[in-house]
């Protein structure tokens, strides 16, 4: 019975479960229901919403279709733009390249106008130039005209004092002539001369305690010239081809070109200083000379050759030896001068800044004495004065003297006088390869002329001539007590270069040497003959009679240069006028340019101005061709200077451009 209850309980939860679950599932399918409505309405949406969207494909693809066509229509118009673009930077390009031509061209119309502008500058200078040649000309030919008279006067009176002597001359010669073969026969007469000279220097031998020997051997040496080449090494970064300068103990040989089948010039010296040889060896060349100022006797060394050659550092050295050598000299008073020729004015280099206008009067007042240990206060005064010299930088030497420099010691004993002359010549070089102009160039020429001027006294001497020309120049007034005098012996060093570049002034130095060396010629022949005092004599009456002989042929000589002076000075003063017209028109001609612009027919008028070379002035002559070769330099340059510019400018250029030329070019 209890199990019906609890079964029945639980068939009642049962159904209430099952009502419960029914009421839910009805519950749940009414929601079902809407859900699916809901759904359903969404499909319809989806639907239409799928029939909007197939609409609008199909609009799109039409759309798509039609965009296509643009797409290439626009694909076309970009290839032209493209095509167009190209050209247009083809044409930017080749604007580019004219516009950079037109710069060029214009660059270089500038430059030649800059040029031409410092042409005609120039060429104005050298008008001036010319001006102050005439005006320095005009004023030179009256004291030339006073000179020659003068000396044309003074050889007349000579010549009378030669007549008389002549007579007296052939009165005495047999007199000689039977003395002279007294003399052979063993006896000696000295000479007057000798006895003179003599007396001295065995003085100052005693004193100096220097042996009679040495100073009669050095006798010999009276007037004349020993030449001591030396060749300085190369320096850095120059060339030594031993094809071409080859040098040995006694021989140089030079190719005078590139090319080793160049035809070579052969010098022979004596006294060759090879580049190794040291300073030692050099003084050893010169030590005789030194040893004759000991003896009483005068000396002069001097060094010559081109800029840069070495003559400088050698005459440094020898000084330095030199001096060493001398301090054995006792009991003498020392003193020392240095002065330097520049520009043919004198300067005491022992003082600073005084120039020496008259180098007569002063020439003692530069004279400093010295004390004590006057090697070292010599030494001082040179260096003082080495560092007072004028230099400049050349083309062929950094620090090139542009001076003559002459240190000179005097030595004053009881009983005679000596003195020693150091000269550092200024550079030999030549005005072309130094490339120099204006103020230097004046320079270059004034040490050409006195080096000149040395020359003509060497030969001079060398020939024997009465007149020896030493009134030339100043460095030959100056060296005038040391050079050729009959206490006196000369040593020239040649200073001379190795290299490849400097064939030319090493071909033109040593050729210079050679012709001073034939002075050394006369002096070896008589060194060997056995009879000293014979052959002095011998020498007196040969010298008396070349002397004479030579005093008539000057007379004549000057009689005929006098007449053809007159007749060169009238023919001058024609050509001064002639070219002072030339240049009056010159200056008009030059205002216009000024005023304008540069025209290439400025430097004409110089070209047509040949009468300069006539002048009997080396100075003038020089000038002219030196106005002359810038001329022709100026006129060609020009000329290539247009070539070039009608060649780079565009063909236009030359019709455009606004110059005065502008005819020429076209013409070219
Ligand atoms: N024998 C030598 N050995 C070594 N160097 C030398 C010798 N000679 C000259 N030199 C050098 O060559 C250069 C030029 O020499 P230096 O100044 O003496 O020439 P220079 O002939 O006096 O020139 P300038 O005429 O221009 O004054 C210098 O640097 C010098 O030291």
């Amino acid at each position: 019975m209890a199990i019906s209850i609890d079964k029945e309980k639980e068939l009642k939860q049962l159904l209430e479960e099952f009502n419960e679950f029914k009421a839910g599932s009805k519950e749940y399918e009414e929601a079902l229901e809407s859900e699916v409505h809901d759904k359903d309405l969404k499909i319809e949406e989806l639907l239409s919403t799928i029939d909007k969207l197939k609409e609008d494909i199909i609009d799109l693809r039409n759309k798509y279709e039609k965009d296509e066509i643009e797409i290439v229509k626009i694909m076309n118009e970009c290839d032209n733009l493209k095509k167009k673009l190209k050209w247009y930077e083809e044409q930017k390009r080749d604007l580019e390249v004219l516009n950079d031509q037109w710069e060029n061209s214009a660059r270089i119309l500038e430059y030649s106008k800059q040029e031409l502008e410092e042409r005609l500058s120039q060429a104005e200078e050298i008008a001036i130039i010319y001006k102050e040649e005439i005006e320095e000309l005009s004023m030179n030919k009256e004291i030339e005209m006073q000179r020659l008279k003068d000396q044309y006067n003074e050889l007349k009176q000579e010549f009378s004092v030669v007549v008389v002597e002549k007579t007296d001359y052939n009165k005495t010669s047999s007199k000689t002539k039977a003395e002279i073969v007294t003399l052979n026969e063993g006896i000696s007469i000295p000479s007057k001369s000798m006895s003179r000279n003599q007396s001295k220097a065995s003085s100052r031998a005693a004193s100096c305690g220097h042996s009679r020997k040495n100073s009669t051997e050095s006798n010999d040496c009276n007037q004349s010239v020993k030449v001591v080449i030396r060749v300085r090494p190369p320096l850095r970064g120059e060339v030594w081809d031993k094809n071409i300068v080859s040098i040995s103990q006694n021989t140089i040989e030079i190719k005078n070109g590139k090319t080793r089948n160049s035809e070579s010039k052969i010098f022979e010296f004596e006294n060759i200083v090879l580049p190794n040889e040291n300073d030692e060896f050099m003084f050893n060349q010169v030590k005789e000379s030194v040893n004759q100022v000991m003896d009483g006797k005068n000396a002069c060394i001097m060094a010559y050759g081109q800029t840069g050659s070495g003559k400088t550092y050698t005459m440094n050295s020898l000084i330095h030896q030199a001096l060493d050598c001398l301090r054995n000299i006792e009991n003498a008073e020392v003193t020392i001068q240095c002065l330097e020729v520049y520009n043919e004015q004198v300067k005491n280099l022992c003082a600073s800044e005084q120039n020496i206008k008259n180098p007569k009067e002063p020439l003692e007042s530069s004279e400093i004495k010295l004390k004590g240990d006057w090697v070292n206060e010599a030494l001082n005064y040179i260096e003082e004065a080495i560092s007072r010299r004028t230099t400049k930088f050349t083309e062929c030497n950094e620090r090139s003297s542009r001076s003559h420099a002459i240190y000179t010691l005097n030595f004053y004993t009881n009983d005679c006088f000596s003195k020693i002359q150091f000269v550092d010549l200024a550079g030999s070089e030549r005005v072309g390869k130094s490339n120099v102009s204006g103020e230097t160039l004046k320079e270059a020429l004034l040490i050409n002329k006195s080096l000149s001027a040395l020359q003509d006294v060497i030969s001079a001497l060398e020939n024997k001539q009465k007149h020896v020309p030493y009134r030339n120049s100043m460095l030959t007034r100056l060296l005038q007590p040391t050079l050729g005098g009959s206490e006196s012996s000369v040593t020239m060093i040649v200073n001379c270069s190795p290299c490849n570049d400097s064939t030319n002034e090493t071909i033109c130095s040593l050729a210079l040497a050679s012709r001073v060396k034939a002075v050394d010629l006369g002096f070896f022949i008589r060194k060997n003959l056995k009879n000293k005092e014979v052959e002095r004599t011998l020498c007196l009456l040969e010298k008396e009679r070349l002397e004479k002989n030579n005093l008539l042929r000057i007379l004549d000589k000057l009689q005929r240069d006098l007449e053809s002076y007159q007749f060169a000075v009238k023919d001058r003063d024609n050509k001064i006028s002639m070219l002072n017209n030339k240049i009056k028109l010159r200056d008009r001609a030059y205002q216009e340019v000024r005023i304008s612009k540069p025209k290439i027919e400025i430097s004409k008028p110089i070209e047509s101005t040949p009468n300069l070379n006539s002048y009997p002035s080396s100075k003038a002559k020089s000038r002219s061709e030196m106005a002359k070769t810038k001329t022709r330099n100026l006129i060609h340059l020009n000329i290539k200077e247009i070539g070039r510019v009608v060649s780079m400018s565009p063909p236009i250029a030359i019709f455009s451009a606004n110059i005065e030329f502008q005819p020429l070019a076209l013409l070219i």
